[in-house]
């Protein structure tokens, strides 16, 4: 369960009093996610989710975030909104953290998306880069390969206490990388973290998108390539063709992949699997045994990187035209 931060009911009241959302009846902790500490709270006004920052968000880059989400609402896509303040600000403080008040959105997340859901995805992430244009503010992406080198060097020394051999593979795969990551790809805002669990739908229709606390000015394609890991994949390990030819062809039916980009999927999915491994094995070292939340396996994502060093062209991955 994702709460690293706990609340009082007093202190809550009083964070309460500075928004329009009406009395407070009841709240729980959320029993999902593994960044931030989120709360489900019912008020007279209604349901509502308060997100308490947590260590991979940085202050700063919050008026990216809960900026970018107006900007997408005001475009048509469906996300959750960061309620203002009386004194108009979207940000307040809680239990010493960072806090928002974000709507509710209506939905579920799927345990089991079948290819159906993954051609809805691609379209749906394609229509998100298509509506981000024009959102004023930049973020670097902290977690590219500067960031994946300052990851790695924080975990390579204990790397093969979770397997052996690990240090000298994800070595030469992050020297492989810096020497291949493509350079002149088109750009925009990405989500960098569209997830099964960051995907709403009600019954087969996508109903919006959540959590955009990793979005940053990346490559339009490397989204993409992080789709293709987070959605395509099955519990064994295998890549479902299937799948993938439903996300490229839901995403190919909104925005077009260019020739470079189909080109570049490969190691554009090298790379995006390196960046869950990193993080996941970071958070499997150093999260206290106790802690409120499920780690995830970095195993799962050593295994995806794998399977996308022999892959030979995007064919592979379900492109008809490559
Ligand atoms: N606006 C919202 N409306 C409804 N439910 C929400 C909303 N925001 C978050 N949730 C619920 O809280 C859970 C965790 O939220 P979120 O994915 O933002 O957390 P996180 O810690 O950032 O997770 P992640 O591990 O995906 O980065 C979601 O799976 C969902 O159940
Ligand atoms: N979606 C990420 C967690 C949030 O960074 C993962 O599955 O590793």
């Amino acid at each position: 369960m994702a709460v690293y931060t706990d609340i009082n009911e007093v202190d809550l009241k009083a964070f309460l009093r500075q928004y329009d959302a009406g009395e407070l009846m009841s709240y729980k902790g959320i029993a999902e996610g593994v960044e931030n500490s989120n709360f489900l709270l019912h008020t007279t006004a209604g349901s509502l989710i308060l997100t308490l920052y947590e260590k991979r968000v940085e202050k700063a880059d919050l008026p990216f975030f809960l900026g970018l989400m107006h900007h997408l609402s005001s475009r048509g896509v469906n996300c959750p909104l960061p309620l203002p303040r009386h004194d108009g600000a979207l940000l307040g403080e809680l239990s010493g953290r960072p806090a928002a008040l974000i709507t509710f959105l209506e939905g579920m997340w799927l345990r089991k998306p079948e290819p159906a859901h993954c051609r809805e995805v691609g379209k749906a992430l394609a229509e998100m880069h298509l509506a981000c244009d024009g959102f004023a503010l930049r973020r670097p992406n902290a977690l590219s390969l500067d960031g994946w080198q300052a990851l790695w060097a924080k975990s390579a020394g204990r790397a093969d206490e979770v397997l052996s051999g690990l240090r000298e593979e994800i070595g030469g795969e992050l020297a492989f990388l810096e020497g291949a990551w493509p350079k002149d790809l088109p750009e925009g805002v990405i989500h960098a973290d569209l997830f099964p669990d960051n995907v709403f739908f009600l019954g087969d229709q996508l109903s919006g998108l959540i959590d955009f606390y990793f979005a940053c000015n990346d490559m339009l394609a490397y989204d993409v390539s992080i789709c293709l890991n987070a959605w395509c994949f099955e519990k064994d390990g295998s890549y479902n063709i299937t799948k993938g030819m439903a996300l490229l062809d839901g995403y190919n039916a909104v925005r077009p992949l260019s020739a470079a980009e189909i080109a570049a999927l490969p190691v554009l999915a090298r790379g995006s699997a390196l960046r869950f491994f990193l993080t996941r094995l970071y958070d499997w070292l150093t999260t206290p045994e106790g802690a409120l939340v499920v780690k995830k396996d970095p195993i799962e994502y050593l295994r995806k990187l794998r399977f996308h060093r022999q892959v030979a062209s995007a064919a592979e991955y379900g492109l008809a035209s490559a």
